[in-house]
């Protein structure tokens, strides 16, 4: 553990320094693309316009004899695409993979400056982290890096749920965590077959309103995920960085998947993995608020003054906490204008519509 003293100093000589704060992009969804596949590769471009953020996987969903494939065609992908302001992420292999090493080594040499985030999977604690965090170090000193890579934690094992706050604390390159439901299933020993999602038998059931236990009882299924984004919400809240859902792997449940993004979203997640096309439009939807809700917070922000205090708006008493709520969607919806003119303008006119009806 190294002092607080010393948290923001280079790991290696000639390494930049590392950033003080994690910048707020826009991040509603990370779409993944295997770079291996050439027809993937050909529409690199085309997905980059439509999404916030690109990423090459390199780990699971890659066969294992296409793994250096990935990485060769990520490279590509990263030399000769115009990304404008989306950005380029990897997921690369597990830190316990024969990959791994080559991953790191041939990424940041080639294509460093082309690169935003790292995703690490299977993080089992700050050790992972503060692993990757030399070498990245070393690879950046060593390509004459200008700018540190950023580092993006997968929760897919139960030490790393138990271990989440020290991940986000690992390192000042901690970008932000997503949850990896599939192989924390399979870590925790869940009886799921699935990737993200519910299940029809996490339920509670109404109490039995009579002698017949069978009769008149409803059932309300139970969201699985819910004490792991919260826990993870609060982990990333508490360190300045940024918590995703993961996956939804039903791609043919577009309401399940939009419900799924939905809880995190209110609970505090910035965006979501898209696996699939038709994921794209339902992360933007979701993870964009409403212009109704921006208009509020609008409206709530001009009425507050100071930010002190109370006031009525329709019926509603706002205060001190309640323009707290009202900033965070208002600067979410003023950073997504920025990169999306058209959301910009729906905002705005109904913030003018809202104004108006005073
Ligand atoms: C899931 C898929 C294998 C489905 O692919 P496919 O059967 O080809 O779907 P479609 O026929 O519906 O495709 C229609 C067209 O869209 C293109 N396509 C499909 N997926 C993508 C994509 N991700 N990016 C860009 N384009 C895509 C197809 O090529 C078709 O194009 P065309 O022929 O021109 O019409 C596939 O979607 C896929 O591989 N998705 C990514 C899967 C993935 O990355 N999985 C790993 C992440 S989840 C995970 O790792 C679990 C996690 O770690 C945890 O533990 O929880
Ligand atoms: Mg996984």
């Amino acid at each position: 553990m190294r002092s607080p003293k010393d948290f923001f100093t280079p790991l290696a000589l000639g390494a930049p320094d590392p950033v003080r704060e994690i910048p707020l992009r826009p991040s509603r969804m990370i779409h993944f693309f295997d770079p291996s596949n050439e027809k993937m590769r050909a529409k690199a471009g085309d997905m980059a316009r439509d999404v916030d953020v690109l990423l090459g996987n390199l780990e699971d969903a890659v066969p294992a004899d296409h793994k250096e494939a990935a990485r060769n065609g990520l490279v590509e992908v990263a030399k000769s695409t115009d990304f404008g302001d989306t950005q380029l992420w990897t997921r690369v292999n597990s830190l316990d993979s024969p990959w791994v090493l080559d991953d790191l080594i041939t990424l940041v040499t080639e294509v460093g400056e082309q690169l935003d985030v790292i995703m690490v999977p299977k993080v089992e604690g700050a050790e992972d982290i503060h692993y990757v965090d030399r070498l990245l170090a070393q690879l950046e000193a060593r390509a004459g890096l200008r700018s540190p890579l950023l580092v993006h934690a997968i929760l897919e094992t139960a030490s790393g749920v138990a271990n989440v706050e020290e991940i986000a604390a690992a390192s000042p390159r901690m970008q932000g965590i997503s949850l990896g439901p599939a192989d924390l299933a399979a870590s925790r020993r869940m009886k799921t077959t699935r990737v993200g999602g519910g299940h029809p038998g996490y339920l509670v059931r109404t109490d039995p309103a009579g002698e017949d236990v069978t009769q008149g009882r409803t059932t309300y299924q139970q969201d699985l995920w819910h004490y792991t984004v919260a826990r993870m919400v609060d982990a990333c809240a508490m360190h300045g960085i940024l918590p995703y859902y993961g996956p939804f792997g039903d791609i043919r449940d577009v309401v399940g998947c939009e419900d799924q993004f939905r809880n995190a979203y209110l609970l505090g997640c910035v965006g979501a993995w898209s696996l699939h096309p038709k994921q794209i439009a339902i992360a933007k939807k979701v993870f964009s608020p409403e212009p109704s809700e921006v208009a509020w917070a609008r409206k709530v922000i001009a009425a507050m003054g100071d930010g002190t205090g109370t006031v009525m708006i329709d019926g509603k008493m706002q205060d001190d906490a309640t323009v707290k709520q009202c900033r965070v969607v208002a600067e979410l919806a003023e950073q997504l204008a920025s990169r999306d003119p058209e959301l910009g303008q729906a905002y705005d006119e109904a913030t003018k519509e809202a104004m108006a009806d005073d």
